[in-house]
Parts: structure tokens; C-alpha cells; sequence
């Protein structure tokens, strides 16, 4: 999975552009506020039809311009495909191979991306929300099905919450059934792909930090000693007071312990950040072997990020994962990588470096 050429219009500070990509590595070099961190947004609204900077794709669009259009042709396997996302004063648009997509799903799965940068310790420390979000896409390109039982899941629980908002308690009971049955599933594929994840992660762990034990500790989201059916018919008066549901799947939680406790107390700064780039480079992992589809890597300055030592080790392993990769940095020299192709931008315009 490579993506071959790549045309930006109408994306932040940009100029219009086509970049021919290196199918390993490319890099983009320039100065603060030059555009490097616009051009991985672009390829992430390529690949999800969203920012992962804001969650409101209208501030990528450049001031003043009608639409921002991502266009980019991808290499999957032997064959070629054309992805494109558009938004406008209409809305968002994505055309894969010539055809409008049916939802942003079938788009996620052409073109699976991973982003290191700052905002990536949020894994770390943030809420339980970030990690169920890294569990569901692990899940979602490794598990069959999972996209499917997650939507049963998440229509049942709505529709139970807004029984239980109206004080509908026989309703609210009736949806039981379907919601015990759909968090069946998404738990045991969860379970699954985090049994898949362990010895990926375990590589990188052994390698970047030998003498701390990383224990992941998977919370199902209700008690791992009983059912979930008893669980919701335990707690029914409670859940009516409050107007939703307690416990589930969508409760659920990913947790990072260092002899017995929270990974983020416990580790250095430096410590945790390698930690969360394990997790991911795990998580790309994963997708590549069980998922069939190598992510494309978007690192975000990693120089700011990591010492001298750990970002060595860093871009030895995003060197040895075989995948696409583009890195942003103000001094190359910083980044010791063999770019395939290096991309220079100064004031949103770019140019490629012969
Ligand atoms: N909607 C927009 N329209 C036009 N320009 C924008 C828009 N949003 C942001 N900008 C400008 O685009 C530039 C974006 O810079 P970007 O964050 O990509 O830079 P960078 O090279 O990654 O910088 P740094 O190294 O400081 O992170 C900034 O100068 C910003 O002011």
C-alpha cells in the first residue's frame, strides 16, 4: 500500500500541488509555519475525510476558497486506485475510483494511516475514549465482522439510552437482548485483536525499554465476573435515574500498568513516549500482517519528540516495517532516514529536492 502521486487544492496555507510520493520514504522539510504539518493533513483527510488537527475539516480549508480537494492515487497490491476528498460549502465528498463512497468506512479501509506526532500521547494520557478509539481501528482492520458488530452495538445502545432518557423502562428492557448479543461480539473480536497486537507490541517493548514490564490490562467495560445481562438487570433503576447505560463496550478501556500502576505516573516523559510509538508502530503492525494492508506512517517532527538515542531506534523500526512513510522536519539532518524523495516547502509552496 503506497500512495503514488498526491494533489492538494485549497488545503491551509498550500499551494496547489501534485507530489510525485516515494512508495517508502519521503520527507518534508521547512521552516516553522511553512506547511509541513498541512501537507500530512492533507493525506489524512485523503485517507478518513478528516483532520487530525481539528475536528472540523472547513479550517483546513484554505481562507477565502471555495473547496479544499484532496486527490491522490494509490498503489494497493498490484493494482491502482483513485481516492478523493472534497469539501465545500455543500459539504464533504468522497469519490473512490470515479464512484461517490457509500459511507466513510469503505474510504478508511483503502487507505489505513497512522500519525505520530505531539497529540499521540493523548493515548497515554487522555481518557479511556482515545484508547477504545485505538482498539477499534486495530479491530476494525484486523477483524472481520468488527465493523459490523460494532454498528449493532452502537444502534442498540442508542436506542436503549433514549428509552431509558424517556423513562421507558419496558422498552429499555426489550433492547436488552440485541445489546448483550452485539457486545458479545465486539468484545470477543476486541479480545482477538488484542491477542494479535501483544506480540508486536512485545518486540518493540524488548527493544526500547528492557527493564520496564509493560502490562496491557483490558477492560471490557463491565465486571469480567459477570454477565452483562445481569449487570444491566442489577443496575435498571439506576441507569433510569441517570438516563443511560452504564456498562458495555462503550465503556471499555485499554490500561498501560508499570508494576501495578498507571504507565503515565510511572514512566519518564521520554519513557512514555516511546511507549505510545510502540503502540502504534504495534498497531501498524498488526494491521499489515493480520489486516493485509501496510498503514501509511504520517511522523509529525519527530525530532521535537524524541532524544537522540530513542528516535534512532524509532526510525530504525519504521525503516525495517517496509511501509510508506512520510516524515515532516525543519532540519533534515535531525532526521537520519534515506528519503526516497525530499520535499521542501517555504511559505505553503512546495518543491521537491533533486
Ligand atoms: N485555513 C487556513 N487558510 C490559510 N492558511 C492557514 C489556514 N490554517 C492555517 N493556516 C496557516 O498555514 C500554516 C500552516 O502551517 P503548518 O502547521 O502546516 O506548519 P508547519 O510547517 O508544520 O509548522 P511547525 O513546524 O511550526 O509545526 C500556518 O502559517 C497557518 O497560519
Amino acid at each position: 500500500m503506497a500512495i503514488a502521486s498526491l494533489t492538494v487544492s485549497g488545503v491551509r496555507n498550500l499551494a496547489d500541488a501534485t507530489l510525485e510520493c516515494d512508495p517508502r520514504c519521503n520527507v518534508i522539510a521547512g521552516a516553522n509555519a511553512a506547511g509541513k504539518t498541512s501537507v500530512l493533513e492533507a493525506i489524512h483527510v485523503l485517507a478518513r475525510a478528516r483532520s487530525f488537527r481539528t475536528a472540523r475539516l472547513d479550517q483546513v480549508r484554505r481562507d477565502g476558497t471555495a473547496e479544499l480537494l484532496v486527490r491522490g492515487d494509490v498503489q494497493v497490491g498490484t493494482g491502482a486506485h483513485r481516492l478523493g476528498v472534497a469539501r465545500g460549502e455543500s459539504g464533504t465528498r468522497v469519490r473512490i475510483d470515479g464512484a461517490d463512497a457509500r459511507g466513510l468506512s469503505e474510504l478508511a479501509r483503502w487507505l489505513p494511516v497512522q500519525v505520530i506526532n505531539t497529540e499521540s500521547q493523548r493515548l497515554l494520557q487522555d481518557g479511556p475514549s482515545a484508547r477504545r478509539s485505538y482498539l477499534n481501528w486495530s479491530a476494525f482492520h484486523v477483524e472481520h465482522g468488527y465493523h459490523e458488530a460494532w454498528r449493532r452495538y452502537d444502534r442498540a445502545l442508542r436506542q436503549r439510552n433514549a428509552a431509558l432518557r424517556e423513562g421507558d423502562s419496558r422498552t429499555a428492557r426489550a433492547l436488552e437482548g440485541e445489546l448483550v448479543s452485539a457486545a458479545g461480539a465486539v468484545d470477543t473480536l476486541r479480545s482477538g485483536v488484542l491477542a494479535e497486537l501483544q506480540p508486536h507490541l512485545d518486540v518493540y517493548l524488548q527493544r526500547w525499554l528492557p527493564e520496564t514490564p509493560v502490562q496491557i490490562v483490558y477492560r471490557r467495560g463491565w465486571s469480567q465476573s459477570r454477565t452483562l445481562a445481569d449487570t444491566l438487570a442489577d443496575q435498571h433503576e439506576s441507569e433510569l435515574n441517570m438516563g443511560y447505560t452504564l456498562s458495555g463496550p462503550h465503556r471499555a478501556d485499554l490500561q498501560l500498568r508499570v508494576h501495578g500502576m498507571d504507565a503515565q505516573h510511572r514512566l519518564s516523559r521520554g519513557q512514555q513516549k516511546v511507549l505510545v510509538v510502540a503502540m502504534l508502530l504495534a498497531q501498524a503492525s498488526v494491521i499489515a500482517t493480520q489486516g493485509g494492508v501496510q498503514p501509511v506512517l504520517l511522523v509529525d517532527d519527530l525530532p521535537a519528540e524524541l532524544d537522540v538515542e530513542y528516535r534512532a531506534a524509532v526510525l530504525q523500526a519504521i525503516e525495517e516495517s517496509q511501509g510508506q512513510v512520510f516524515f515532516t522536519a525543519i532540519e533534515t539532518e535531525a532526521l537520519a532516514v534515506s528519503a526516497g524523495r525530499l520535499f521542501h516547502v517555504e511559505q505553503g509552496t512546495l518543491q521537491e529536492m533533486i
